[in-house]
């Protein structure tokens, strides 16, 4: 067995192939995810890279222990959306003000969204803005890092900006597997008259009085150059991952649309500034989430955020608990597209519903959840890990007290232990008096009824639970379609 390998395999991106993870150094595992851009609510499709990345946090700390794992996720609150929105916000404010009211006001709803999605912080969450100039600590910043590109040769100024010179990198594109040729070929991004390469990308750009800046000082051929400006976007990603994690490591994530540019341009920026082969040695992208076929994006319109779904009626006449749509989320594999749908959601909650009837008052501890972790060690096998589960409930059901602990076990591994204060919990404390085992029987023997075509018989017996202030809801079994009944205490 290699030193390392705790039989967690996984997709890599790099090399288009499923691989044994091992990490550079098993007392400190290391992955970075790119966080959100903070200008608007997140929408249910950035929810996606948020739960995946989290399941794997979740996982390497099981395997490593918790205190083995360093998970960095960004927040980007530098970009011109953010300005465009602060200047229609707060049009009374000064702009860096304003600017800071924006950003500080999304990052803060981003935290309370992800949070009911079940979602760990990450170890540390750095904040672009911190590291545009070198810091008083030595932390890698961005324009330490240009500075770099410059004097080995990578980065060109031209017309206010300072560019990354695709052609000096002979490896680059190498994550999308884009040729340069191809794109200069394609010729459908016209090429930017100041660019030497159609495919070079901003590193740093000049702000105008208005916009916000800051003063960088750089040394091009030996001759001092100040520029007033802000940084390109991909290379806060370069600077925060250097920062936290070292010039190279285990695991860099994030959804499929960020492998180019944004992933191909931090791979040549942060090979080339250091010198090094590579940047991180595990490449994990998460599908789309889509509506219709369609990537959900603001861009489309499509989009509903985090915040409607768990708080407002928008979707499917309801409010939904952050529980279910993470199951929902993980109910298709991290790589598959998924789509979004008020049927997934009620699916989930029936799945959940029946796990947490089993698992109970939660009072079972120490379960032994081999089978789950070996689901999830094969490439995040979250469809597995809910298939195991299912089978434990039905074991759970049958008083297998070993199941049930099982059951809960698994359940937490995947994040989806419900909060004390979830709806399942408000709704049994409401129900508190009620004999559980009881309604269950007779709900059972409804379901008989109903397969033996004794209608009758089945509606005496609900009329019977709904004279106890008992709620029924059929629905169907998403894996066998059997038809089964959930219910709850009217409130
Ligand atoms: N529909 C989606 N499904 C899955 N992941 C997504 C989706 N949309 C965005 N992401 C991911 O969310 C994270 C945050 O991305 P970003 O802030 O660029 O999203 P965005 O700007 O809202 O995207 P868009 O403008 O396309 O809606 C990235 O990892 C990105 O890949
Ligand atoms: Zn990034």
């Amino acid at each position: 067995m290699t030193d390392g390998f705790k039989g967690l395999r996984v997709y890599n991106t790099l090399t288009r192939a499923r691989e044994d993870f091992v990490p550079f150094d098993a007392d400190n595992v290391r992955m970075y995810v790119c966080g959100p851009t903070v200008y608007d609510y997140a929408h249910i499709g950035n929810a996606r890279p948020a739960i995946v990345f989290d399941v794997l946090f979740r996982l390497l700390r099981h395997l490593y222990g918790a205190d083995h794992v360093t998970y960095v996720r960004n927040i980007t609150d530098v970009d011109d959306k953010i300005n465009a929105r602060a200047r229609r916000d707060y049009p009374a404010l000064p702009l860096n003000e304003a600017i800071r009211a924006v950003t500080e006001k999304t990052a803060d709803q981003y935290h309370a969204d992800v949070a009911a999605l079940g979602c760990l912080t990450p170890t540390i969450e750095p904040r672009a803005t911190e590291f545009v100039l070198p810091r008083t600590d030595g932390l890698t910043d961005m324009a330490s890092l240009i500075q770099s590109l410059i004097d080995r040769g990578h980065a060109y100024e031209a017309k206010g900006e300072i560019l990354f010179d695709t052609e000096s990198m002979p490896t680059y594109g190498g994550l999308s597997r884009r040729k340069l040729e191809d794109q200069q070929a394609g010729a459908r991004v016209a090429v930017e008259a100041h660019k030497k390469n159609p495919a070079d990308f901003v590193l740093w750009k000049a702000s105008s009085p208005e916009e916000p800046g800051w003063d960088a000082q750089f040394t091009i051929a030996g001759a001092p150059l100040a520029i007033r400006g802000r940084p390109g976007w991909h290379i806060e990603c370069s600077a925060m991952s250097a920062a936290y994690l070292g010039e190279v490591f285990d695991i860099h994530g994030g959804g499929l649309d960020l492998i180019f540019p944004h992933h191909e341009n931090e791979i040549a920026q942060s090979c080339c500034a250091h010198g090094t082969d590579r940047m991180a040695r595990y490449w994990m992208h998460n599908g789309f989430l889509q509506v219709e076929g369609r990537k959900m994006s603001k861009s489309e319109g499509n989009f509903i955020t985090i915040h409607e779904l768990l708080a407002t009626e928008k979707f499917g006449g309801r409010s939904w608990s952050g529980e279910v749509l993470r199951l929902a989320m993980l109910m298709t594999h991290y790589r598959e597209p998924i789509d979004f749908s008020v049927r997934k959601l009620e699916e989930a909650e029936a799945v959940l519903d029946g796990w947490y009837r089993a698992v109970g008052d939660l009072a079972v501890d120490g379960g032994d959840c081999a089978t789950v972790l070996a689901a999830l060690c094969d490439d995040l096998g979250t469809t597995g890990a809910i298939a195991v589960l299912h089978e434990l409930r039905g074991e759970a059901a049958k008083g297998n007290e070993a199941a049930r602990a099982a059951l809960k076990a698994g359940a937490g591994l995947l994040g989806l232990l419900p909060s004390t204060e979830s709806d399942w919990f408000a709704a049994k404390a409401s129900g508190a008096d009620i004999d559980t085992g009881a309604v269950d029987a007779l709900v059972e023997e409804r379901l008989r009824h109903l397969r033996e075509k004794n209608f009758a018989e089945a509606d005496r017996l609900r009329d019977e639970l709904t004279a106890q202030n008992i709620q029924l809801m059929d629905y169907k079994d998403p894996e066998t379609g059997d038809r089964r009944t959930r219910w709850e205490v009217k409130r």
